[in-house]
């Protein structure tokens, strides 16, 4: 029998796979002192975030959700040796390491077992952790605790890096410098393991770091079906790189419209996902004190052939996703609390932020008690996983995840 093909056609449709990363070295590298420049909130205690996001997997896979772990892929992909050479090649590069470090760091990286290979690369490596003398110059200024490759502790949020649409993946230019080199690591996996190379389309590559002011990550991305797709552009994506994106994919005809929606650049809406999910049918959750002020612009293929034109929207951010989602409405459930201020707590500890295992059956954190029962009343079936640990790096369910086959709704 075929494999089936990848491909997210909606975001509430039954969820078939998805890619997770376990919490490990990246993150016990976390210090008081580091974790905000690794865009963390707080230091992790690690063995409880592991057994919480290991209830996470395990209630996917409970309900029938292939569940792809990235250190394992990763791992699986530097078995490879063209894999292996790929990789190493690109993120041990000069600029990266130093010319005084490249040659001797990629030797030693060499020897290394996948899978401790793969540790290293996710978790980051000291200059006193090599089995050498970092003696060169970027050695020497980093110093024994100095790190020659930062950890990666965001690559947690895999819904971010890379996002599939239905005909593909696209590879994304992350924001910030921490979390750069996540793509370089997805793509490799789409490009050599066994299980994607050959058969992930990639729709759209913007290799980090080289695309200026055009920065795209997958949490402000949603996929509504018919041809449409949904874009955020706050702190994280921006305008050149949502108009960049349409324009490339009205091209190749694998979209029609895209919706692109301005947030404001914020930490606490990071991402449209952060404020707005959806849940399945006409029901959304929404921080209205952020929604309700979201404005539309409606971008389709040029007439002139590649510039796309694009429209203000004058209806409400709700209305316009109702109607690209064929509803006449949006029954939105807001973020749950009596007063501003737990509301704002609750979206802060990701209360909006939900996957979908099917239409409305969603994974919400467990601490958010209002948002949770306003869901409930809702007809929502509320999944709850623990939040107090996972929650410190400012991402739910739905940034833990990045769907790679889902069904149309
Ligand atoms: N889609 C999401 O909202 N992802 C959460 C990303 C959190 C991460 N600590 C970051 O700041 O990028």
């Amino acid at each position: 029998m075929a494999a089936p093909a990848f491909g997210v056609h909606s975001e509430t449709g039954t969820l078939r796979e998805v890619i997770v990363c376990r919490p490990g070295l990246a993150h016990r590298r976390l210090t008081p002192f580091n974790c905000r420049d690794l865009l963390f909130d707080d230091v992790f205690w690690v063995k409880q975030a592991q057994r919480d996001h290991d209830a996470f997997a395990a209630m996917m896979r409970e309900r029938g959700v292939a569940v792809l772990e990235l250190h394992d892929l990763l791992a699986e992909t530097l078995e490879i040796p063209a894999g292996r050479a790929w990789l190493l090649e690109r993120r041990l590069s000069w600029q990266s390491v130093g010319v005084g470090l490249v040659a001797e760091l990629r030797a030693w990286m060499e020897t290394l077992p996948s899978r401790a290979l793969a540790d290293w690369l996710v978790g980051g490596v000291r200059a006193g952790e090599l089995p050498f003398d970092a003696g060169s110059l970027f050695g020497s200024h980093l110093g024994a605790s100095g790190f020659v490759l930062p950890p990666l502790p965001n690559l947690l949020f895999t819904r971010d890096s890379s996002a599939w649409l239905p005909d593909g993946v696209i590879l994304n230019p992350m924001r910030w410098a921490a979390r750069q080199p996540e793509t370089l690591l997805m793509t490799a996996i789409y490009r050599f393991h066994p299980h994607f190379a050959g058969r992930a389309r990639v729709l759209w590559d913007a290799p980090a770091g080289a695309a200026g002011a055009a920065s795209l990550e997958g949490g402000d991305l949603m996929v509504l079906g018919k041809g449409t797709l949904l874009a955020g552009m706050g702190e994280r994506s921006s305008p050149q790189a949502i108009g960049r994106l349409a324009q490339a994919l009205f091209e190749d005809g694998t979209l029609e419209r895209v919706i692109a929606c301005r947030l404001p650049a914020t930490r606490s809406a990071m991402h449209l996902d952060t404020v707005f999910t959806l849940c399945g049918g006409n029901v959304a959750t929404a921080f209205r004190e952020v929604a309700d002020g979201v404005v539309c612009h409606d971008l389709r293929p040029g007439e002139n052939g590649r510039t796309p034109s694009c429209r203000p929207e004058r209806r409400h951010f709700f209305d316009v996703v109702a109607e690209a989602l064929g509803y006449p409405r949006l029954e939105v459930v807001p973020t749950g609390g009596d007063t501003p201020e737990e509301r704002a707590r609750e979206q802060w500890n990701d209360g909006n932020n939900l996957l979908a295992l099917s239409p409305g059956v969603v994974v919400a954190y467990d601490r958010n008690d209002d948002t949770n029962a306003a869901l409930a009343a809702a007809g929502i079936e509320v999944l709850a996983i623990p939040g107090g640990e996972l929650g410190r790096g400012r991402g739910g369910s739905r940034c833990m995840s990045c769907p790679t086959r889902r069904d149309p709704t």
